[in-house]
């Protein structure tokens, strides 16, 4: 097996850079299904320009890089224990390459083990199968997007759709549900793979494995083949839209699994997965751990880029440059739908960095400055300076319960962040002056284009996601999606998805 190592560090190389073609088909459908010029056009063609470049630099689409999970197939005789050891010593040198994010956190200190390895990470299913070779199948499925995860138990009460009963209509409610609930913070337009029975574990299982099958393939039961149809129509009524932007696409694929359940247990698990679907296999030679083939490679897809970007000029929509330090007069004038380039200045910062702003100062002076909800892969180069590799936003929404006093307490300008935030933030916006602006979430590599310089960083010990990072960019684009004047975006989406949802309270699937 003296291969087997540099095969596996190729299979997660190539899983973080390049989205495979059934993937590829299915966002540039997506695309041509928006009208030219409307923010989710736009976006989508941001979205296809990071998903070429990422494959073009062979870095990460997305910096969060996720949790590895590999699920094996091994023939009777083969040593999994030498599998193990290879996956890890290829786990932490792709993490020193910067095609891995350091991921893997104590979840009692907080600590980041720095090479994605440690207590359940990775994750490493094995089988064994009749066949004669190895199978590796592997996902990145990232944190914001495993946050949006749910599982429902029947019966229940759902809001927009009301009673789901232990049926397939009950069934189908839970799923509209789920997509519902995901709004734009799991990165959409999204898949996802719905697990209907076993227990709270095995259905969750059961929900990941389907995002292992091909986004075209045809579910083999006609039943779920059918809700798999229908899901995929109603959902993409909802107008969620990418990044949760309003449009015609919010789900790009759906796969549902079945397994039996107890008598007094009725699970509908679903696992949602954003447009950076990194999902990648190989057949392995079990001598040698040599690659056969890829399993999810046909032809090669090119993305469909036209607009270029979020900040091309379009009809009435403005676009207006900011530096920091910014003066409340610049914010005020800003207003939702507005597209910022910002140059100059940002820091980032995500959830170690809040809770430690509460009840300590700053090492920079924030006043008039921009905070950036991410958390970058970073490497080191041999003189000691630090280059960004991928650095696309974090979900902001769970910064709600800190960002309005942190603005406050900082004199914050704008924050930049993806799936928008609540109530709290927006009357902090509106008392303080202050804007939110959503970048495109997963765009890694269109953003760490944007970054000319890393001028500092402080808080290495949250590491290398957490710390705050001192940036210098040029052209950063981003939406103002909630204003100072108490607008947002968001609150929008989500009232009108919600009255969407509603017109599929009706039964469909009559039991
Ligand atoms: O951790 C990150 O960088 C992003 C995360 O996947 C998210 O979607 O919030
Ligand atoms: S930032 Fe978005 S694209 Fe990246 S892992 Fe999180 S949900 Fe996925």
């Amino acid at each position: 097996m003296e291969k087997l190592k540099q095969s596996i560090l190729e299979l997660i190389t190539e899983t973080s850079t390049n989205l495979p073609p059934d993937v590829r088909r299915a966002i540039n459908a997506a695309k041509a299904k928006e009208d030219m010029g409307t923010r989710a056009a736009l976006s989508l063609s941001t979205i296809a320009q990071n998903i070429t470049m990422a494959e073009e630099n062979v870095s990460p689409i997305c910096q969060d890089t996720g949790m590895p999970t590999f699920e094996i197939k091994t023939p009777v005789g083969v040593n999994q224990l030498v599998i193990k050891k290879a996956i890890h010593e290829a786990i932490a040198e792709a993490t020193k390459t910067g095609k891995l994010r350091p991921n893997s956190v104590d979840s009692l200190t907080g600590e980041n083990s720095g090479n994605n390895l440690g207590p359940g990470t990775p994750v490493i299913h094995f089988e064994q199968w009749e066949e004669d070779e190895i199978e590796v199948k592997l996902i990145l499925k990232g944190g914001g997007c495993e946050n949006k995860n749910i599982q429902y138990s029947l019966p229940c009460e759902l809001e927009g759709l009301g009673k789901a009963g232990r049926d397939l209509d009950g069934i189908r409610k839970c799923i509209l549900h789920a997509v519902y609930q995901a709004q734009g913070q799991g990165c959409s337009a999204g898949f996802i793979g719905v697990g209907i029975g076993g227990d709270r574990t095995s259905g969750y299982a059961l929900a990941k494995h389907q995002l292992f099958r091909r986004v075209d393939d045809v579910n083999p039961n006609p039943t779920l083949a059918e809700l798999e149809n229908y899901i995929m129509e109603a959902a993409n009524q909802l107008g969620i839209g990418t990044m949760g932007f309003g449009g015609n696409s919010t789900l790009l694929g759906c796969k549902i699994g079945v397994e039996n359940r107890l008598p007094a247990s009725f699970f509908v698990s679903v696992a949602y997965n954003c447009w950076a679907f990194r999902r990648q296999g190989v057949r392995l030679n079990a001598e040698t751990g040599e690659i056969i083939r890829y399993l999810y490679k046909d032809e090669a897809v090119s993305m469909d880029m036209t607009p270029t970007s979020i900040e091309q000029p379009a009809g009435e929509r403005r676009e207006v440059v900011l530096e920091a330090p910014i003066t409340e007069e610049q914010i005020r004038s800003l207003k939702v739908g507005d597209v910022v380039i910002i140059n100059g200045l940002m820091h980032t910062g995500r959830d170690a960095l809040h809770k430690y702003l509460m009840d300590h100062d700053c090492p920079v002076d924030l006043n008039g400055g921009i905070i950036y909800h991410c958390g970058p892969v970073m490497l080191k180069d041999e003189a000691g300076k630090w280059h960004v590799k991928a650095a696309g936003p974090t979900t902001s929404i769970r910064e709600e319960p800190y960002q309005g006093d942190i603005i406050k307490k900082f004199g914050i300008r704008a924050v930049i962040g993806k799936g928008g935030m609540g109530a709290k933030t927006l009357k902090a916006l509106q008392e303080h002056g202050a804007v939110y602006l959503n970048a495109i979430g997963g765009a890694a590599q269109y953003y760490a284009d944007c970054i000319e310089e890393v001028e500092g960083v402080d808080f290495m010990e949250f590491g290398i996601p957490e710390a705050m990072w001192h940036l210098r960019v040029k052209g950063f684009a981003a939406i103002v999606t909630m204003d100072a004047h108490g607008n947002s975006l968001h609150a929008d989406v989500e009232k009108s998805s919600k009255e969407k949802l509603a017109q599929f309270a009706e039964p469909v699937f009559k039991s």
